[in-house]
């Protein structure tokens, strides 16, 4: 196991100073393309608002069963709720934590008389925890929310000029906002961010454990960036680098920890990896472990071809010259997911198929699980 230092942590408010910009700038360049995960620190987001939602997780948690039931997934056709201890698979084994997955709160946009794609029904408004069990839950939730979007919203324009293309070029991805003055215009459907809420469970007892599998190893496939905040003192997650050694990334105060999606990694042709990571359980007498992932959504219609118009050459350019010309593994790959609202249905549909049995049926479900 290698050390914790080979993570960098860049501070944002190297940003507001002319002089020391181009320091951050250069730091984040070698973190996109050199190292793949990073944490971020003086990044603006409100310690106040962090802390109104992280200290609701144990209250939302602990409702009854019953009224965690009343909130399950199985109810939304947007894969939106709550999914139960050990419910989700990640490389076919369970994994040791309980979710709720929660969105931009968008209305429905799916209309079949209208033939809207199908992956258009991935849209949809959240299930919200009854105001008696988690008072306040919602209100915190959404000012979290507005505080992220803010940030993921800041740090995509940190990343154009890391990449020295102009400020604003993504901003065509994120139609609702329009942040830089001359931002092209768009005809894509406002994305929806996904945040989970995230609890792996304490260890009670004295003995060491076996690591189990908190969450399996993966690469992000929600969204264009993720930003993840580590509630607490308890680790867990582990990122794999270059040599295939695990890396611990422990919760850093004050910090998010910062990586990229499979659709960041596909646009790119690699030159900035989603790299993968995972949660092992910690033992013996641990405590619970909470965690709150930021996904930050792409516009469901567009293909990763469009995307990739917006990647000019000399950063593609800088993958690494074992994956050229196009060796990655990647569902866009396949031109059936080489959408984002394809392939993003066909991961909600993989990891929960009694959902997808349900509301989508077992035509869509087999087609999907190909
Ligand atoms: O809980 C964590 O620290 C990471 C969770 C994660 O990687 C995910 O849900 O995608
Ligand atoms: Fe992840």
């Amino acid at each position: 196991m290698s050390e914790t230092a080979a993570l960098p942590i860049l501070d944002l408010s190297l940003a507001n100073s002319p002089h020391l910009k181009q320091q951050l700038l250069e730091q984040l360049h070698d973190a996109l393309f050199n190292v793949g995960f990073l944490y971020i620190k003086n990044h603006g987001v409100s310690q106040e608002k962090i802390k109104a939602l992280t200290s609701l997780l144990p209250a939302l948690f602990d409702q009854t069963d019953e009224a965690k039931a009343s909130l399950s997934k199985l109810n939304s056709p947007h894969f939106l709720g709550y999914s139960g201890f050990a419910e989700e698979v990640t490389l076919g084994q369970k994994d040791l934590r309980e979710q709720f997955d929660f969105a931009t709160e968008l209305p429905v946009v799916y209309n079949p008389q209208a033939s809207t794609k199908l992956y258009y029904r991935l849209r949809g408004p959240n299930q919200w925890p009854h105001e008696g069990n988690a008072p306040g839950f919602r209100k915190a939730f959404l000012e979290y929310h507005d505080e992220l979007q803010a940030l993921s919203y800041r740090f995509v324009h940190l990343i154009e000029e890391a990449f020295c293309i102009p400020t604003g070029t993504f901003d065509a991805f994120f139609p609702r906002l329009t942040l830089a003055q001359n931002a092209a215009p768009t005809h894509h459907v406002t994305p929806q961010h996904r945040i989970k809420l995230v609890k792996y469970p304490a260890s009670l007892s004295d003995l060491a454990r076996e690591e189990e599998q908190g969450v399996g190893a993966h690469k992000d496939s929600s969204g264009w960036l993720t930003f993840l905040y580590q509630v607490g003192k308890e680790e867990g997650l582990e990122v794999l680098d270059g040599s295939g050694s695990w890396i611990r990334a422990p919760p850093v105060e004050g910090t998010f920890v910062v990586n990229f999606g499979n659709a960041f990694e596909a646009a790119t042709e690699g030159a900035v990896k989603a790299t993968i990571h995972r949660v092992i359980t910690q033992g013996p007498r641990s405590k619970p472990r909470y965690s709150i992932p930021f996904f930050q959504g792409l516009p469901l219609d567009l293909t990763i071809e469009e995307v990739r118009q917006y990647i000019p050459e000399h950063v593609r350019a800088l993958r690494p010259v074992s994956e050229r010309p196009n060796s990655l593994v990647s569902s866009f790959a396949d031109s059936r997911w080489d959408n984002l609202g394809e392939s993003q249905l066909r991961k909600w549909i993989r990891s929960h198929e009694d959902v997808a049995k349900k509301w989508y049926g077992d035509d869509v479900l087999s087609y999907y699980l190909q």
